[in-house]
């Protein structure tokens, strides 16, 4: 089934055009990652799906972006609940200096929950998700900060399930952590998988064939190839996913 459906995306910035008629489908349930060389706009693109372009002046969007069949840019979206449904992770863990428990906590509150017992079952169902539950369970109200990064990657991870997002959107979620955490992130991002909808931007091609079932590769702010990450990595289409794969460039 598709999550998300992009058709005909322009994105500028003021007059420069970051995205050029890009037309996607995201599938329901799996990992999709964006590849391309850095300022081809994958950052940008992950944006587009929880309108935090919004936030940047200048911004304009054209075309049409659907997540369950429904416009996000039309006029009567709640871009609160568009967030909260599209949460987001991003490159260096940013965990606020707060406890562990009101890091996963934060997001419930402030949609307004106050009951206890609720927090505590939301912090402790959010932090097992987040395969941190053991590692952390016995210092919750301890500094985040004092986590290595690889723990406060996965904290940050368990801050937005506790909303109970469907989409997860990542960007470089393992650049910043050692190859022991970025395997713990991984193996994380394939168990979420089949209760989220997971878009991940990676620099990273083995990580890229490792955890994704579809791949996309965006070159100039043009979405070159899109397809099933095994087609993709061992016969693209196109000469430019080929070179870029390979290593040719980029
Ligand atoms: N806020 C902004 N204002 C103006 N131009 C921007 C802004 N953000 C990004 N751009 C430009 O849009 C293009 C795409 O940027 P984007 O960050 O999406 O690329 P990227 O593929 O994510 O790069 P990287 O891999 O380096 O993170 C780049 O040319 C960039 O300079």
């Amino acid at each position: 089934m598709d999550k998300v459906v992009v058709e005909n995306l322009n994105l500028y910035y003021r007059d420069f055009q970051a995205l050029k008629n890009i037309t996607v489908n995201i599938k329901q349930h799996e990992i999709t990652a964006l590849i391309g060389p850095s300022g081809c706009g994958k950052s940008s693109f992950l944006r587009v799906l929880n309108r935090m372009n919004d936030l940047i002046e200048g911004t304009r969007v054209e075309g049409k972006v659907m997540i369950d069949g429904e416009d996000i840019y039309s006029k009567g979206t709640d871009v609160v609940n568009l967030r909260k449904k599209v949460g987001m992770v991003f490159q260096r863990p940013n965990p606020f200096p707060k406890s562990i428990y009101d890091n996963i906590a934060y997001g419930p509150r402030i949609h307004g929950l106050r009951d206890k017992r609720k927090l505590d079952e939301i912090v402790e169902r959010s932090l097992k998700q987040a395969a941190l539950w053991e590692e952390v369970k016995d210092r919750l109200y301890a500094p985040a900060l004092g986590l290595s990064g690889g723990q406060q990657q996965r904290l940050c991870i368990a801050r937005v399930l506790a909303v109970e997002p469907e989409i997860l959107l990542m960007d470089e979620p393992t650049s910043a952590l050692d190859p022991v955490s970025t395997m713990k992130i991984e193996e994380l991002l394939r168990e979420l998988k089949n209760n989220y909808t997971i878009v991940i931007v990676t620099h990273n091609m083995q990580q890229a064939a490792r955890v994704s079932d579809r791949t996309a590769f965006f070159l100039s702010g043009e979405l070159v190839e899109y397809g099933l990450t095994e087609t993709i990595f061992t016969k693209p289409e196109d000469q430019r996913t080929e070179d870029y794969i390979t290593g040719r460039f980029g």
